[in-house]
């Protein structure tokens, strides 16, 4: 057995940034080489970001990926980092039109390149492409069909290891690359992921990754991103198993790290390059390339450069609240600091919705940033503005107040004979608030963020224009109880840390209500949220149609008012910002219907 030290680089890059994300490739392969690493693997399309969407289309785009490739290549050897193979995911094309479009960008590929010696030394791309969820990967790429392998020589001995190179989804399907691993002997397939954030997905994944490296008869080192991008949220989570699926090492969730481990390797024996039946109906050519034993740079002083056959690091594991907490907090901040936004904006009522939003930006971007407008109306209750003062007063947020009934009065006094009353007269409030936020948003330059929780999405419950007038909405997928549920984590992990709780208790405890006529509360218009959300997640995440939802237990009345308010709600959440995605199914990029539609659920007997 031979010795290697390899380093997963999980990073936080963003999309289009090819000189920021070149910068990031470089900077890590140089910490990682500082460790003592000879192979760093990083995420795939880590020098693009991902996902690309309609770039990949774009032919400048595409050369744009291709150049800054090499030049990457190129600065690491500049550096005396040549001797280091670095794994790095781009975009890239072969020859031809793109599919279907017939667009001069080439046919566009998921690929990945092995960076040694200031060169390009073998690329490859994804063979198996997602296209279902939040992937349309059809419409933008054409699979690869080879497997690359190449051949590191160990430091110190004559000894080589052979690596393979798969890429994300070439995981998740059977046969394909991992099955030709095996039959190419290597005894380390790197795979470079871009794998998003959705409840319960870090178990799967590790029980993925396992079954594979077996499959594969090879050591498996699983590099994924960090950080979010529009609605998704990438959760890093990257780990290395053993060829017998033991965990080796498992970095942290949510944040950029560079997970360094020593593995012991058989040394390399095979040397043929062949096609070879990949086990799902396609052939896939093993690609060999031996690279140049090349000196590596001097080690950190406190690196030791001897095998430390131990397993690990391990980060520590979130629980379910925690990491839904943190998805959402690297959401928004991610999607401020990357669209250039450095302070946010939003409507504090008093009830938990905004009061949770308010807390996960002050957890992103820091409470000084959060700039929060008290708006009560002739019929907001007392208790909304203490309870909004107090969670201020907790955070320290900068706060206004802006009294909205005059401007309320005068609209409809505007309006002359036209009888603004009952719906209109509600909603017109709603809409007052979301002008006043968009006037100091444009006045100040802060993001403006909605308030809204996945039940009222799915059941239209906001006011076109109004509450849901802004840039990016926080908590758009998750629904009201875990609202709650959230809150109360949040507020207990600051209690157990010897720190005040955020959130006021009685915006937890309290009714929730709009506040937009006299004594109104949700419960007039919505069933009890615990009844309601269990309905909506068997209607919206596991698409059952009615008799399904009966006979699981519904209540069929019930079953019908709710189907019919989610299906005419299309036409809102369309129109509703994004937002950081946590569920197997989000409104958006997962759910996609059509909103002019007759179909309808028919209730049976
Ligand atoms: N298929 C379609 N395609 C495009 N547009 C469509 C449409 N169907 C209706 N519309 C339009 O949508 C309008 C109705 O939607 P909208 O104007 O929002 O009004 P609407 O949904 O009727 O009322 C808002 C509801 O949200 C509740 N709510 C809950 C929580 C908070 C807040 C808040 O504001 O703070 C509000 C409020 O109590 C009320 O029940 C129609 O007048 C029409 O213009
Ligand atoms: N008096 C108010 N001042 C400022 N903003 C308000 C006021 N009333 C409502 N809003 C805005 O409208 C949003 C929608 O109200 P909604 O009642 O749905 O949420 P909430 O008050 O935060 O929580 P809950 O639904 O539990 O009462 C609020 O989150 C807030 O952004
Ligand atoms: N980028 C990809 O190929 C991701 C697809 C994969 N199923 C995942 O979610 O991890």
């Amino acid at each position: 057995m031979v010795m290697l030290r390899i380093a997963l680089a999980q990073v936080n890059v963003t999309v289009g940034d090819l000189a920021g994300n070149a910068d990031i490739v470089v900077d890590w392969t140089r910490r990682a080489a500082a460790r003592g690493a000879r192979v760093v693997v990083f995420p795939e399309m880590a020098l693009t970001g991902y996902p690309v969407e309609d770039l990949a289309l774009r032919a400048s785009f595409v050369d744009a990926s291709i150049a800054v490739l090499r030049e990457v290549a190129e600065r690491l050897s500049v550096e005396g980092l040549g001797g280091i193979a670095v794994v790095a995911g781009y975009l890239d094309r072969r020859p031809g039109l793109a599919p279907r479009t017939g667009l001069p960008a080439g046919a566009p590929l998921d690929a990945a390149a092995v960076l040694h010696g200031g060169r390009v030394v073998i690329t490859s791309a994804k063979h198996h492409l997602p296209n279902y969820g939040v992937f349309d990967e059809y419409r933008y790429f054409v699979p690869g069909n080879t497997l690359p392998v190449f051949r590191l020589p160990v430091p110190g001995t004559s000894d080589a290891v052979d690596i393979a190179v798969a890429i994300c989804e070439d995981l998740w399907q059977d046969g394909g690359p991992v099955a030709v691993t095996r039959h190419a002997g290597a005894s380390l397939l790197v795979v470079p992921n871009a794998s998003p954030y959705e409840r319960g997905k870090d178990d799967v994944r590790l029980d993925l990754v396992q079954r594979r490296a077996r499959e594969a008869g090879a050591v498996l080192a699983y590099c994924n991103l960090v950080g979010g991008q529009d609605e998704l949220v990438f959760d890093g989570d990257s780990i290395l198993v053993s060829a017998s699926g033991e965990p080796l090492a498992r970095g942290p969730q949510f944040e950029e790290a560079l997970i360094v481990a020593d593995l012991e390797l058989p040394p390399a024996v095979s040397d043929s390059g062949e096609a070879v039946d990949a086990g799902d109906g396609s052939l896939i050519t093993i690609e060999r390339v031996a690279l140049p034993d090349i000196a590596a740079p001097p080690l950190a002083a406190d690196v030791d450069p001897a095998a430390a056959a131990e397993p690990g690091p391990f980060w520590p594991r979130l629980d379910d609240l925690a990491e839904v907490y943190a998805a959402l907090v690297l959401g928004t901040a991610d999607y401020v600091r990357k669209n250039g936004f450095r302070t946010v904006l939003l409507a504090l009522s008093g009830g938990i919705d905004s009061a949770l939003v308010a807390t996960i930006a002050a957890d992103a971007i820091g409470p000084e940033q959060v700039h929060v407008i008290l708006m009560p109306s002739k019929w907001s209750s007392d208790h909304s503005v203490t309870d909004a003062e107090d969670l201020v007063e907790r955070q320290g947020l900068h706060a206004r107040t802006i009294a909205i009934q005059a401007i309320v009065d005068s609209f409809r006094d505007g309006l002359g004979d036209f009888p603004l009353a009952g719906l209109p007269a509600e909603n017109l409030q709603s809409r007052v608030r979301g002008v006043i936020n968009m006037a100091v948003s444009n006045d100040e330059g802060h993001l403006v963020l909605t308030t809204g929780n996945k039940s009222e999405l799915a059941t239209g419950y906001s006011t076109l224009y109004g509450d849901s007038a802004g840039g990016f909405g926080p908590i758009k997928d998750v629904p009201k109880t875990v609202v709650w549920a959230l809150s109360r984590w949040r507020n207990a992990t600051a209690v157990a840390a010897g720190m005040t709780a955020p959130i006021p208790p009685n915006s937890i405890e309290k009714p929730p209500s709009a506040e937009l006529a006299p004594g109104q509360l949700d419960t007039d218009s919505l069933p009890d949220y615990f009844v309601l959300d269990a309905l909506l997640d068997d209607y919206v995440e596991k698409d059952m149609g009615s008799a399904e939802l009966i006979a699981a237990g519904h209540d069929p009345a019930l079953v019908a008012r709710v189907i019919r308010l989610v299906d005419l709600a299309e036409y809102k959440r369309r129109q509703y910002p994004p937002g950081p995605k946590i569920s197997q199914k989000n409104f958006g990029r997962d759910r996609r219907l059509p909103i002019t539609s007759r179909w309808r659920e028919t209730l049976p007997g």
